[in-house]
């Protein structure tokens, strides 16, 4: 679980972050949704330590993260995995040189150990036969792939995903989206989202953030979305006419249920 409480930082005289408070919790996916520019990068840079927040606190499962030297921290880092926008992999580097990096840089670990785990963590990813491939040789969904068996190889507690739809069409997003929900739940991952994809919001959003010009609006699931009466994510979620009906109707099929007449 991370903690954020108060959370405040500024550039110059421009305030970003305005004192947010919310949980990431352990097994689900932790979406950080808002308009462009509304601090959702800011946050996550805030939360593995790239950038310093100015006050408040970040908590790892309790251990003040933010008030923590960079040596400190190692031990944190170590158990974080990272998913890039773009996957970010290394041109020169096959996909199972990419994927065993972070093994080389980080474990003691005999080549025998590291391959073992470089194949397993691609055949989680349903990655199984692309081991020597280039990322050039390889689509868009795949080098995503390859990210997310990068970004599990050493086992993480918690994992940061910018923006894992980018880039893609919307059913290879889905499959994305299924694949970081399903690792995040049978590893019991602390697994925090910055999207704004509203597919990802409906589909895999176990717990959401708001943020609105730098505070957190709102905070819920997407089960709570449907019933919400916040304006502000109304109308950012449910931008158009298309989806309010959606939501409309989604609402009722729910009360349906509820009152079993559905
Ligand atoms: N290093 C920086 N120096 C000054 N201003 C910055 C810096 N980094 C971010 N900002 C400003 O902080 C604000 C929030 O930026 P941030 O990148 O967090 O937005 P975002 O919600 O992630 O947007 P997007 O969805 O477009 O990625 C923006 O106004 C941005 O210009």
């Amino acid at each position: 679980m991370i903690e954020l409480k108060n959370v405040c930082k500024r550039f110059g005289d421009k305030e970003i972050l305005k004192g947010i408070s919310a949980i990431m919790e352990a097994g689900k996916a932790n979406l950080i949704i808002g308009a462009s520019g509304s601090g959702k990068t800011v946050l996550m840079k805030c939360m593995v330590g790239l950038l310093e927040v100015d006050a408040g606190e970040i908590l790892y499962d309790g251990i003040s993260f933010s008030s923590m030297s960079n040596a400190e921290r190692k031990h944190i880092r170590k158990e974080i995995g990272m998913l890039f926008q773009g996957a970010a992999l290394f041109d020169s580097m096959t996909v199972e040189q990419n994927v065993m990096f972070p093994l080389e840089m980080f474990s003691n670990l005999s080549y025998r150990e590291r391959k073992k785990r470089v194949d397993a963590c691609l055949a989680r990813v349903n990655l199984q036969d692309a081991h020597k491939k280039y990322p050039a040789e390889i689509s868009g969904g795949m080098k995503k792939r390859v990210g997310i068996a990068r970004a599990i190889v050493l086992n993480p507690k918690y994992l940061f995903c910018d923006e894992p739809n980018s880039g893609l069409d919307p059913q290879t997003s889905m499959l994305i989206d299924k694949l970081i929900h399903e690792i995040t739940v049978e590893y019991n991952i602390t697994t925090v989202i910055n999207t704004h994809d509203m597919n990802s919001v409906m589909e895999i959003g176990d717990h959401i953030v708001y943020l609105y010009e730098g505070k957190k609006q709102w905070e819920g699931s997407n089960k709570d979305i449907i019933f919400s009466k916040d304006e502000k994510l109304n109308q950012f979620i449910f931008a158009s006419q298309f989806l309010q009906d959606a939501k409309e109707m989604r609402q009722q099929e729910l009360l349906n249920q509820r009152s079993g007449t559905g």
